[in-house]
């Protein structure tokens, strides 16, 4: 499998914001040409924020569309922490998507049983003995570093035999989480990264001279 690392430095989130919207909307045309679906992982924290501004710009066939959660937190739907409850809340009604579209967690669950649940559901959309492959994985980074719940020196990192890990410490709250492993990630067909501010300028100096 070829890599090809693109990095794009833009002066504002507002160029963020289009830049990122401009890759999920030629992704999702080519996805849609080749599969007939587009299948997507989200992220949470800013990402929230630039997609429900940027999203309602797109031109795709949302009607294609299955969003997945990249990590989520085990909180009802109504807390402000629940990734899901925020992209309903912004998106549902704006966009033509339903809830149906999107494969949520279910947060009555404690974390283990939240993660084994949500890899049975996304099962129904990959072919079965294989890693699932998505189209794009829209993916954030803390200033530690982590992106998903994939917290630097959490043993939720050695995680390979599973999709989706249950997390109950993670060190940014709240503390009870499912992610998608790193076999999950590095299996996405494309992976984009949306990051800025100032409190992240040290890791991203550090990962982008990275060799991959
Ligand atoms: O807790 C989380 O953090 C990361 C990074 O969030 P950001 O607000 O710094 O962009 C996010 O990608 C992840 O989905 C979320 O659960």
């Amino acid at each position: 499998m070829s890599t090809n690392r693109v990095v794009t430095v833009v002066q504002d989130e507002d160029n963020v914001i289009a830049e990122v919207c401009n890759l999920i909307q030629s992704i999702s045309k080519k996805a849609i040409e080749r599969d007939d679906v587009f299948k997507i992982g989200l992220s949470g924290g800013s990402l929230t924020k630039f997609l429900s501004i940027g999203l309602p710009k797109i031109d795709t066939d949302w009607s294609k569309w299955r969003l997945f959660f990249c990590d989520e937190r085990v909180v009802p739907l109504e807390s402000a922490d629940s990734t899901y409850g925020i992209y309903k809340n912004a998106l549902l009604g704006v966009l033509p998507l339903t809830e149906h579209q999107f494969v949520k967690i279910d947060p009555h669950l404690p974390a283990e049983e939240a993660a084994k649940d949500y890899i049975q559901k996304m099962a129904v959309h990959f072919p079965p003995d294989s890693l699932p492959r998505f189209h794009l994985l829209l993916l954030g980074m803390g200033p530690d570093g982590h992106t998903c719940s994939l917290f630097p020196g959490h043993r939720v990192c050695e995680e390979t035999s599973v999709w989706v890990a249950p997390i109950t410490n993670a060190p940014k709250p709240p503390p009870s989480r499912i992610t998608f492993t790193f076999p999950v990630v590095n299996n996405a067909e494309n992976c984009v990264f949306a990051v800025t501010g100032a409190t992240k300028a040290e890791i991203v100096k550090v990962l982008r001279f990275i060799q991959i």
